[in-house]
């Protein structure tokens, strides 16, 4: 591990005031709470505790003044034969943060005030016998959706409640893999380091009732494929009403959904199928004053739905390709292999191709000619293809396994949930056999697997 090179520095922040930085993948900072109060996303740090962040960028907000130590790292890494990585201290590069600085202005007070009516909605719940807010946060992409959604699922559940946590932003994956639409319920503290990816790794590797549910979707953009995801999303929805009308503190708690950042014609159309799936009834528009205006509109004949207008923070970076394709990376990557607090050892094993049924969507674009008769091109979005052994489709190929027994049909496949992801490291045409990555030792626990387009090359 890393080691301390150069003494550390500490920063004073006063009452309402927030420090944020950017930290590179290949380098870490550790911030330790020495004064004070102080929270990132709404989750408190704890006095004296070193939290260590790479690859993140994010803020630690004050309410009432604080000091924080900073300490820097420089590190290499190494995996090894056995996939372990090892982490090299490198040197003191005297440098600090990619970004750095204290902000005075942050839209947290409106933030708040939003929590504390959600928060009444739960009161009257509770004592009406009637469900929690269904909140649905929108707005472009880079305006904070899923720091908000954190934010309130953090304040909610440090005021006792146990929200359930949607996501369908499929291109970051922040409950599970990029590509799923995946809802978890929030009962323990959200990880400060790594966010909701940490929660759930951890909580998977424990075995513990937090694991997320999650649907495959398979693309990065929620408008590559319209239909499948309206189709993932209505599943998952109506799992997470069923999980509401039966667990009572679920349903006085409510949900918090976070979106993908689209908000063009597909993406209003899409907006609205979550609402009536989800029934939802607060509707939050970050940071986009013609999203707001043009939701009010579309609304204006749903009274029960509350639509709500935030600004965006001033701190929310605009992350570009390049880092977004690094994030999904690191997601994948995580999945396998764990995090710096939690280190998992996939398993390298050997598969015959013919155990399997590997699916994949039928083509999303087929041209109608190409197509049997009396089928149009939105059915293929929503069916599936068996893949014959093709070494190019599989090989590198991220595949969820399929949480579906023999009985249930081709039609159906698409509608169960995932019981996990398997990794194509090799292919032998010849010889039918594959070399796969999983998270668990021996047979796999289903035998249909869906292929995304999702393709990693482990590092
Ligand atoms: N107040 C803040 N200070 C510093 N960084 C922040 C702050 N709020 C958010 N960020 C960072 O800005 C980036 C974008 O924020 P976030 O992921 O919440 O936006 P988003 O709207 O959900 O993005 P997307 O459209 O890609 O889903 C993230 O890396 C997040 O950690």
């Amino acid at each position: 591990m890393a080691s301390a090179a150069e003494p550390p520095r500490t920063i004073e922040l006063d009452s309402d005031h927030e420090f944020r930085f950017e930290v590179e993948f290949n380098k870490n900072i550790t911030i330790k709470l020495l004064k004070g109060t102080a929270e990132v996303f709404g989750t408190e740090l704890a006095i004296g505790v070193t939290y260590t962040f790479t690859g993140r960028k994010a803020a630690v907000y004050t309410w009432h003044g604080c000091t924080l130590e900073i300490s820097f790292f420089y590190y290499y890494y190494r995996i090894d034969e056995y996939h372990s990585i090892t982490y090299i201290s490198g040197d003191y590069i005297g440098g600090d943060f990619l970004v750095e600085y204290t902000a005075n202005e942050t839209p947290m007070t409106s933030y708040l005030n939003t929590h504390l009516a959600l928060q009444q909605m739960r009161e009257n719940a509770k004592q009406f016998n009637d469900q929690g807010p269904r909140v649905l946060v929108i707005g472009p992409h880079d305006v904070g959706k899923s720091s908000l959604c954190t934010l309130l699922a953090s304040y909610a559940l440090r005021q006792g409640q146990k929200p359930i946590y949607v996501s369908l932003d499929t291109s970051e994956g922040s409950i599970t893999m990029p590509g799923t639409v995946s809802a978890t319920n929030i009962s323990t503290i959200i990880d400060v380091e790594e966010g909701f990816g940490a929660s759930a790794t951890t909580a998977a590797s424990l075995g513990s009732s937090t694991m997320p549910l999650a649907y495959y979707y398979g693309y990065e953009n929620p408008a590559e494929n319209v239909n499948l995801f309206k189709l993932v999303t209505s599943r998952l929805a109506y799992t997470v009403k069923c999980r509401l009308a039966a667990d009572d503190e679920s349903r006085t708690s409510g949900c918090i959904i976070d979106t993908a950042g689209l908000i063009d014609s597909v993406g209003y159309d899409l907006i609205q199928h979550v609402i009536t799936e989800f029934n939802v009834n607060v509707v939050v528009c970050l940071g986009h004053e013609r999203l707001y205006s043009d939701m009010t509109r579309i609304l204006k004949d749903k009274p029960s739905v509350q639509v709500v207008k935030l600004s965006k923070s001033g701190g929310v970076v605009e992350r570009d390709k390049q880092f977004k394709n690094q994030l999904q990376r690191s997601k994948i990557q995580e999945y396998f292999y764990g995090t710096l607090k939690c280190d998992l050892s996939p398993y390298s094993i050997i598969v015959n191709i013919q155990d399997m049924d590997i699916w994949r969507v039928g083509e999303a674009m087929a041209p109608s000619s190409a197509l049997p008769l009396g089928m149009d091109s939105k059915s293929t979005e929503t069916s599936v293809v068996k893949v014959d052994s093709s070494y190019e489709m599989c090989l590198h190929s991220i595949m969820a396994i399929l949480n579906a027994d023999n009985t249930v049909p081709e039609s159906k496949l698409l509608e169960t949930n995932i019981a996990g992801f398997i990794y194509v490291s090799d292919v032998d045409e010849e010889r039918k056999k594959m070399t796969i990555l999983s998270p668990a030792p021996g047979r796999l626990p289903r035998k249909h697997l869906l292929l995304g387009s999702f393709k990693w090359l482990e590092a």
